[in-house]
């Protein structure tokens, strides 16, 4: 994405991005969350929980887990389910996950997010059905994720339908 910044001769100031306790001051696509991740480190390694019912953070149960991986600078989507939410845990690298809002019916509907997530920062991310999410490598290693969507995937019949990057459906652009 360019930055506005990027475009400008004259010094803008920067508009607040996150309160004091880190959190981000831009509004989210409705039923978009994200939960962060505690990594406990030691001399022998780390150790990071992905998923717990008890923190009722998404109210489906857990039925399916699944790992992605993607490339370095490579991007995967435009994606988008009808049925199902998804449930992104980043584990390595650095992704950026971007986010369109295609429901006529949702109170930010139009609306573009990018989250970023990496291994110093993890997280769960979930995507409702009917958002659109694009998902990059903006890293100099292999990203890795897992999904647990709260369906189970159909091998005979899918629950996903494609958009290419460049469409005139989502007003997103990804560097070339
Ligand atoms: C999702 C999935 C795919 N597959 C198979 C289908 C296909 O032959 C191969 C690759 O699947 P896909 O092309 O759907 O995978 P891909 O396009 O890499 O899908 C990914 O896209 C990004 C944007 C996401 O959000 C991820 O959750 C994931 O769905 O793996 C399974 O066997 N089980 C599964 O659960």
């Amino acid at each position: 994405m360019v930055h506005a910044f990027e475009l400008m001769s004259t010094p803008q100031k920067d508009p607040q991005s996150v309160t004091p306790a880190g959190e981000r001051v831009a509004p989210l696509i409705d039923g978009v969350r994200v939960r962060r991740a505690v990594t406990h480190p030691d001399e022998r390694g780390t150790v990071c929980e992905v998923f717990n019912p008890e923190w009722s953070f998404h109210p489906d149960p857990l039925v399916y887990v699944y790992q992605v991986t993607i490339r370095p600078g490579q991007v995967k989507g435009w994606v988008v389910h009808r049925l199902q939410d998804d449930r992104l845990f980043l584990s390595q690298g650095t992704m950026k996950a971007v986010l369109f809002d295609d429901r006529e019916s949702s109170p930010t509907y139009g609306l573009v997010n990018e989250v970023f997530l990496d291994q110093h920062n993890r997280g769960l991310l979930v995507i409702p059905a009917g958002v659109y999410h694009a998902i990059q490598n903006v890293g100099s290693d292999d990203l890795l994720f897992f999904n647990m969507p709260t369906r189970p995937y159909n091998h005979t019949d899918p629950d996903k339908y494609r958009l290419p990057l460049n469409n005139d459906r989502i007003p997103y652009r990804f560097p070339t």
